[in-house]
């Protein structure tokens, strides 16, 4: 089932490491078809260079595996919280690529320094505390999931206009419209990352980039009046 998924899904995965994002196999992709509320994602512990659209697991929006003959990723549960919670999005990215697991594990949100997250991610991209020792031991990745939901709801953030979060001691998840999308944002996350980490370095007084620039940077390409690129092909 969801033989094109798979394809989509695998190609996704196999691209973490060649964007430079994973060591290891230390991060997953998912992607979600709406109509029938499965979602396919990596399976556990299985090298990117291995992995076959196959080899990719089907679940349900309760974690429930449909199909595969391996076990999904350590994550599903998170994903599937996030799936529930965000209608907007279709395909999710967990990785431990460096700077944005720096930041997440200095517990620091990543403040808007310029027009390259600008573009992207409208404000800072969120840090999330660390779970407490109960939420670990209970049902550690649905309450990742359930965290994440909460603080946006709670910071009023939008998941399309915040397409990435941090989560405290251990490191980023991005979404998107699809997997491919999701990929692009943890590709833009972990560049964000580096040059505001960098950027820091430099200049320790920094201060957030002024927010009519980040307004004009981030609606020139989205939204109703976005004028960058030669609109929809
Ligand atoms: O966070 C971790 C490990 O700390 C996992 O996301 C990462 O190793 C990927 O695990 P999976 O291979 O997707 O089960």
């Amino acid at each position: 089932m969801l033989e094109e998924l798979k394809k989509l899904v695998c190609e996704a995965n196999r691209d973490l490491p060649k964007y430079g994002l994973v060591t290891f196999t230390w991060g997953n992709v998912s992607a979600l078809d709406r109509e029938c509320g499965y979602f396919v994602i990596k399976p556990s512990g299985v090298e990117y260079d291995k992995l076959t659209p196959e080899d990719m697991v089907v679940v349900d929006l309760n974690n429930k595996k449909v199909e595969g003959r391996y076990n999904p990723s350590s994550d599903t549960a998170t994903h599937a919280e996030l799936y529930k919670a965000f209608p907007e999005i279709g395909g999710i990215v967990h990785t431990h690529s460096t700077y944005a697991t720096s930041w997440a594990q200095a517990g620091r949100s990543i403040p808007c320094y310029g027009t390259t997250h600008a573009d992207y991610i409208y404000g800072e991209v969120p840090c999330v505390r660390c779970l407490f020792a109960e939420e670990i031991a209970e049902a550690y990745e649905e309450n990742t999931g359930h965290l994440i939901v909460n603080e946006f709801k709670r910071l009023c953030k939008d998941p399309v206009s915040v397409p990435a979060v941090l989560c405290q001691n251990h490191g980023p998840f991005t979404w998107g419209k699809d997997a491919k999308d999701a990929v692009h944002n943890a590709v833009v996350l972990e560049e964000v990352a580096r040059m505001a980490y960098l950027a820091e370095c430099i200049n320790h007084h920094i201060q957030p980039a002024p927010q009519e620039l980040q307004d004009k940077h981030y609606y020139r390409k989205h939204g109703a009046n976005a004028y960058y690129g030669q609109g929809e092909q």
